[in-house]
């Protein structure tokens, strides 16, 4: 389209890090996606856009839409990061294709092979600790954190002890993407006490032989990275790889208590458990939010953007936006979900996405083979965070 016929941004009242809009989404998704292509939201300065067709076309073209000024609302050229910016998730190519690809090799199909037995193990174990106390379970903590800081935290080798600094750092980084506001203030209150666990947990002599920690310093001995990148490198895993995971399976099991008939459908084919696991992540996105940051003057569905400025795309809005899916709303564990933008798209697509579904699908498995029912215990509260949709609590029966 020539640029004669592009327009300025529409303003748009909206306030994605409100607790209105993070506690019932939807209707602002919808005025997000009707009102134009692309807005402006005054109110943080910064376009947005929730149209699943335009928050592809984001994600895939990191040139005019780049994540080196970071990929929160936060603009690295205007003011500094709260910490040295991630190898992975903050940097554009070439360096991001030389640091993403340490990461990838490390988490290689073989190696994700080669966890799957213990992974399983865990999850039955984790599974039978529940039923022996009569399956009533605080879902979020027993399950959600509980896997992934047992499964995940032991193959990168992490130390055992003080684990739980996982759980709040997650919070500082993916709080930390949205604006100053209290869920900012809140998640970085105990920030000094949080980083000094997780910065020397990253670092050679605390990681764990034979994990994942190790093989990034592997890459130290052959002169691609130095220790302190290695390091860095490694506190992408613990950054990623905890929270998001966590969510997802609390929203997983929200989902399976609203509409047991897809229970039903999963305990009598259990091989729908990847299908299942990829439908939660379309319906409910766990990582709701991205940024990315202009490179030039460019255009955007026919709104005009100006350079250095911030983009937020909704994931939320797309994997629900009735262009792209129907019956949006609906849980459908069948449904063809490829195309889902959860684990975001392109280039900065999930690198861990694989150890993700490995995770979930383990815990979900070691589930149907034990539970004919997964019931609401009572009422789920839900978690107000600047960038992920999850539980803040999450009280379940597992009917065995
Ligand atoms: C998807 C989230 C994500 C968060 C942090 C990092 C990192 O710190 O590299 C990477 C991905």
């Amino acid at each position: 389209m020539s640029v004669a016929t592009s327009t300025t941004a529409t303003e748009l009242d909206l306030d994605p890090f409100s607790a209105d809009y993070i506690l019932n989404p939807y209707p602002q998704h919808e005025r997000l996606r009707s009102k134009a292509p692309v807005v402006w939201l005054e109110r943080y300065k910064c376009y947005a856009t929730g149209r699943y067709e335009l928050v592809r076309a984001v994600l895939e073209d990191p040139v005019t839409f780049c994540s080196g000024a970071g990929v929160g609302l936060g603009n690295f050229n205007k003011e500094p990061p709260w910490r040295v910016p991630s190898m992975v998730l903050e940097t554009d190519p070439p360096n991001h294709t030389r640091n993403r690809a340490v990461i990838s090799r490390a988490l290689s199909p073989a190696t994700l092979r080669s966890l799957r037995d213990r992974f399983e193990r865990e999850a039955q174990a984790l599974v039978e600790r529940v039923l022996a106390v009569g399956g009533t379970t605080e879902a979020v903590k027993d399950l959600g954190e509980a896997f992934p800081l047992k499964v995940f935290a032991d193959a990168v080798g992490l130390r055992e002890d003080g684990r739980e600094n996982l759980i709040a750092y997650g919070n500082m980084v993916f709080n930390g993407m949205g604006p100053r506001n209290a869920l900012y203030e809140q998640a970085m209150a105990n920030a000094d006490a949080v980083n000094a666990w997780v910065w020397p947990a990253c670092q050679k002599e605390a990681l764990a032989p034979g994990g994942l920690g190790l093989k990034i310093f592997e890459a130290v001995d052959s002169g691609l990275f130095s220790e302190l990148e290695a390091a860095t490198l490694v506190r992408s895993f613990l950054s990623a790889g905890i929270d998001t995971t966590a969510n997802a399976i609390g929203l997983l099991l929200h989902c399976f208590a609203r509409f047991p008939e897809q229970w039903d459908l999963l305990v009598g084919d259990p091989s729908l458990s990847r299908g299942a696991f990829d439908e939660v992540l379309r319906l409910e996105s766990p990582f709701q939010t991205f940024f990315r940051t202009t490179t030039k003057d460019t255009e955007l569905g026919g709104v005009r953007l100006g350079v250095n400025e911030k983009i937020m795309v909704s994931l939320g809005s797309a994997n629900r936006d009735p262009n792209r899916w129907d019956a949006p709303e609906t849980f459908d564990i069948r449904r063809a979900t490829t195309g889902h933008v959860a684990f975001g798209a392109g280039i900065h697509g999930c690198v861990g996405q694989m150890m993700a579904r490995l995770e979930v699908e383990s815990l979900l498995r070691a589930l149907v083979s034990r539970v004919r029912r997964v019931e609401s215990a009572g009422e789920p509260r839900w978690m107000l965070h600047n960038t992920l949709r999850g539980l803040e609590s999450l009280p379940l029966r597992l009917i065995a």
